[in-house]
């Protein structure tokens, strides 16, 4: 059976991400999953145990200061390695800022076809892919070269199965037009106890209809009931009553969870392409005729102030 590549993200206080995991679960499907681990001296040792779990048959790492220290040039160009000796059946990267640009880069280098945005892959090769701003979906599939895909967070079920991966360690070879973006420094985000907006099962996002920032803790409350995090509108965003990072949208963060909220947002189209996709959609907005309820799987039309609260004392009664 043939190698699928799936690169992998981690972050250093939380180990190896949901959407790697998901994508182990994909490659299984397509072949043998290969996990390739890119980052600093020890990085692979760290993850393995939690890549096993998921079904990594084998761990490629590539470990130097090189990688750590350097933006993701050098990572495109060890994979570019890899993925001319290895030959694999599929390579999937995640569909984030940065497995998208090592992604391309690496398209570049192999001379390879790319799809981004991917929320299926089927063993010949077609993918199920999010296009223009999310207002299609469409099946594409790579015609030069191999597939080559950036699969979306939260697209497949994560589901272990225990496997036993050999480490095979790679040679770092860099050059110098790889070294360019030095990395001076790494400050960890503010977090929380919320989990990552991309990766959250549910994401309860207030619009303009919120009214300002203190309000906001209405949509922060039912977040935090339901183990979600907190998504923002644009025009929230813009109204200084969330901060940018968690603005949903074309122009902000694309999510796709199991249960999304909707709180005082209309639903322009510039919003759905960042949420559309979610499982199970809630609005609650007190105009009947607001765009979201086309949308929407459960719709309530009222004011959010009174709702909000009601939902979240049934929750807690439940709890
Ligand atoms: C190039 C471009 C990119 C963009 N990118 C994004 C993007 O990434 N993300 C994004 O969100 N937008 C984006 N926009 C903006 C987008 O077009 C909309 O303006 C924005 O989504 C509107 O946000 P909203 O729904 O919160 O506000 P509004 O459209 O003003 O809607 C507020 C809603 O709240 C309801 N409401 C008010 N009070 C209450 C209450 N008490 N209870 C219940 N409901 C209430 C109202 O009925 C209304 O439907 C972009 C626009 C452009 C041009």
């Amino acid at each position: 059976m043939s190698e699928v590549l799936v690169v992998v993200e981690a972050t250093r206080e939380f180990g190896v991400k949901k959407v790697t995991l998901e994508m182990l679960t994909l490659a299984r499907e397509l072949g043998a999953p290969s996990a390739v681990v890119l980052g600093g001296p020890g990085a692979a040792e760290a993850l393995s145990a939690r890549l096993g779990e998921y079904g990594a048959e084998k761990i490629y790492a590539a470990e130097s200061e090189e990688i750590d220290g350097y933006l993701v040039a050098p990572k495109a160009t060890v994979l570019a390695g890899l993925v001319s000796r290895v030959q694999p059946a599929a390579v999937l990267l995640a569909s984030s800022q940065e497995g998208k640009e090592i992604a391309a880069r690496l398209a570049v280098k192999l001379d390879n076809g790319i799809l981004t945005d991917v929320v299926g892959l089927g063993a010949d090769g077609i993918a199920t892919q999010v296009a223009f701003a999310g207002s299609a979906i469409v099946k594409s599939k790579v015609s030069r070269g191999l597939p080559l895909v950036t699969v979306r967070p939260n697209s497949v079920n994560p589901i272990p199965v225990a496997a036993s991966p050999v480490v095979e360690q790679l040679t770092v070879a860099v050059t110098d037009s790889d070294k360019l973006a030095r990395v001076v420094e790494r400050v960890a985000e503010q977090k929380g106890s919320r989990p990552e907006l991309t990766e959250a099962g549910v994401v309860v996002s207030g619009g303009r209809g919120v009214g300002n920032a203190d309000n906001f803790k209405l949509v922060e409350e039912l977040a935090d009931l339901l183990g979600g995090a907190v998504g923002a509108s644009r025009a929230a965003v813009d109204s200084g009553y969330y901060p940018h990072q968690f603005q949903v949208g074309q122009t902000g963060k694309t999510v796709s969870p199991q249960l999304y909220v909707a709180l005082g947002i209309s639903g322009a189209i510039q919003h759905r392409a960042g949420m559309q996709t979610s499982k199970t959609i809630v609005a609650v907005n007190k105009d009947g005729e607001a765009p979201i309820f086309e949308l929407a799987d459960f719709g309530v039309v009222g004011d959010l102030f009174k709702i909000v609260p009601q939902a979240a004392d049934e929750i807690r009664k439940r709890k």
